[in-house]
């Protein structure tokens, strides 16, 4: 990292709306601007749509109207184009991976596709993101070995060797244990730092502290703002319902 910082970066979103059918609309004229570098999290329970979200930004489902804009560019319902400005590190408990592929080697297809370096410069490139993401030491294994934590990092590796000015990491920690969720948070700090990095979450308390943004989400966006102005029990229910309670600054999900 270090070497590409995407301060110019703008996301716009203009009047999306998407429903799988006509009685469940997961997003409802959607509105928002997001420039430059820095962490939004995007925070809404299970099956609110958060992924659907993300899969619309991506071009991989078209809206029903609305526009997906990528410093001006117009990428709604084109993940060729979106693709080329957005990289998607999906959930990893929704993937198996039963195909005998190696970290490395899902790394090094990420770094070809772009077909921008060759030879030593392409392996150079690759051992750059592996270094990234600390991930010497498991990346010569075979992704179905690899722990929760270890196979996070390969697909963040994957996604940074595509070099995107924007990241989408749809649920970072789910199958994480506690430690490997810290270090998954420090490092997204990190990267935020270069990139715009977008997360979905369902637990509002790992990276509310570290977000410049945070969007409340539950079938479309309940409120959008720094973590200080949306850390609040009347924008939270909007997401979570009535079972959600902040004690001394804690917030506790009891449903
Ligand atoms: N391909 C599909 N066809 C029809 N409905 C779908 C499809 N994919 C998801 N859904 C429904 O859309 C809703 C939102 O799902 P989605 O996976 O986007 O939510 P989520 O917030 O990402 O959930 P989780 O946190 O559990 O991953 C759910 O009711 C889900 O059943």
């Amino acid at each position: 990292m270090g070497e590409f910082v995407h301060n110019e970066v703008v996301l716009q979103v203009r009047d999306l709306s998407f429903a799988y059918n006509s009685s469940e609309y997961i997003l409802s004229g959607e509105n928002f601007t997001l420039e430059g570098t820095g962490l939004t999290t995007i925070l809404g329970p299970n099956g609110s749509g958060k992924t659907t979200f993300f899969k619309v930004l991506l071009g991989l489902l078209k809206p029903i109207k609305g526009k997906v804009l990528v410093n001006g560019e117009d990428v709604t319902g084109n993940p060729l184009a979106a693709g080329r400005l957005m990289s998607y590190v999906p959930q990893i408990s929704n993937l198996r991976f039963s195909y005998p592929v190696t970290g490395r080697e899902l790394v090094e297809a990420a770094v070809l596709e772009k077909q921008k370096y060759r030879g030593h410069k392409c392996r150079d490139v690759v051992e750059k993101y592996i270094k990234a993401v600390k991930a010497e030491e498991f990346v010569d294994r075979k992704l179905g070995s690899l722990s929760g934590g270890q196979l996070q990092r390969i697909l963040i590796a994957r996604a940074l060797a595509r070099e995107t000015p924007i990241l989408l990491l749809d649920e970072p920690f789910s199958g994480i244990d506690p430690r490997g969720r810290e270090e998954i948070v420090s490092f997204i700090q990190k990267l935020s730092r270069e990139k715009m990095v977008l997360l979905t979450t369902h637990d509002p308390v790992l990276t509310l502290n570290v977000s410049k943004y945070v969007i409340v989400f539950n079938r479309g966006i309940k409120a959008m703002g720094s973590p200080r102005d949306v850390f609040r029990l009347d924008l939270l229910r909007k997401a979570y319902g009535d079972g959600v309670l902040i004690i001394e600054k804690c917030l506790h999900i009891l449903a």
